[in-house]
């Protein structure tokens, strides 16, 4: 099941992050975009060819510590077919490393459709018989806003393929609070989708205890994501928002449940473009090397709050 393997990956590697491969090209040190640019001009091609380069160089120095990835597919998107390329080769790159790859895909639609973004990113594609992978990545993120119908159809290939999924609950960003905080019935509306997401879970719960189907819950919302841990004692969280959105260990401390585990911290700009944090002496030449320290100091930064509040699991 995903979930065992995402906890076997956290406890051996001693490592509560994920690091999000959220490229941009405008960030991308000159040495590698200008070696594609010389080659092939400003093309998308050249472009996309310089994300695959800086991802690699990012994964190589963080894969024996850090137990997942997560690119999100929209900095792939906007170069059309050679940026799903990149995205695609990042993602076996990733996995070629033993590393967990979560898609940052947001899906989610009518049943039928629905079954066409499972078939595409955790699944496979069935022509006339001959089967295929097309991203085939470990978990990916999902929407709920359409329903829980609209979630249900990813549950198959959780189940027979053992993949994963994390259900927006309560997002990071500024806005977040204009819908999901709304009340129904006395509910808030992401304590409604939390209801949703820990029904569903209940159908994916791996040996160890922790189920497939996880949230995610921003960072920035502390206070909300204390309630929703009781809410949702059996998902994993996926918790963006750490470094650049600003929120602090202190933040994300209760995510994590009593057992030290539960929750997976991601950080993508404050990790890969770190090389840009001159005043800790990091240059562009060693970007990955940059990356690799940020992320070191992130996990011993949450290793230690968590030490704080007696929650360690190692
Ligand atoms: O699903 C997500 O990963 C996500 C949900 C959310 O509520 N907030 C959020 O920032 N994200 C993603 O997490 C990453 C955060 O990136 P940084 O702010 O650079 O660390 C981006 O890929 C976002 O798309």
């Amino acid at each position: 099941m995903f979930i065992d393997a995402l906890v076997k990956e956290i406890k051996n590697k001693k490592c509560n992050i994920v690091v999000g491969l959220d490229p941009r090209i405008g960030s991308i040190p000159e040495g590698v975009k200008n070696k594609y640019f010389k080659e092939c001009g400003h093309t998308i091609k050249a472009a996309a060819e310089a994300i695959l380069e800086f991802n690699k160089e990012i994964i190589d120095n963080v894969y024996d510590f850090v137990p997942a990835v997560k690119p999100q597919i929209a900095f792939y998107e906007q170069y059309g077919v050679e940026g799903l390329r990149a995205y695609m080769k990042t993602c076996k790159y990733a996995k070629e490393k033993g590393m967990l790859v979560i898609g940052d895909i947001k899906r989610g639609d009518i049943g039928s459709t629905s079954v066409a973004y499972s078939n595409a990113h955790l699944g496979n594609i069935d022509i006339e018989g001959t089967i295929h992978e097309t991203f085939a990545v470990d978990a990916i993120t999902v929407n709920p806003y359409m329903g829980g119908d609209t979630l249900e159809e990813f549950m198959k290939d959780i189940k027979e393929k053992e993949k994963g999924m994390f259900v927006l609950v309560k997002t990071s960003n500024k806005g977040s609070g204009q819908l999901q905080d709304l009340e129904v019935n006395g509910k808030k509306i992401y304590e409604v989708v939390a209801g949703l997401v820990n029904d569903l879970s209940q159908q994916s719960i791996g040996k160890c205890g922790y189920a497939s189907v996880g949230a995610v819950v921003g960072a920035t919302y502390p206070e909300q994501s204390r309630t929703l841990r009781k809410l949702m004692k059996e998902s994993y969280f996926l918790v963006p928002g750490y470094g650049a959105q600003g929120a602090t260990v202190e933040d994300i401390v209760d995510c994590f449940n009593e057992d030290g585990l539960g929750a997976i911290i991601n950080s993508s700009r404050g990790i890969i473009f770190a090389y840009q944090k001159s005043e800790k002496g990091y240059t562009a030449e060693k970007y990955g090397q940059a990356a690799r320290q940020e992320a070191l100091e992130m996990r011993d930064a949450i290793n230690k709050g968590l030490e704080t509040v007696e929650k360690c699991y190692w």
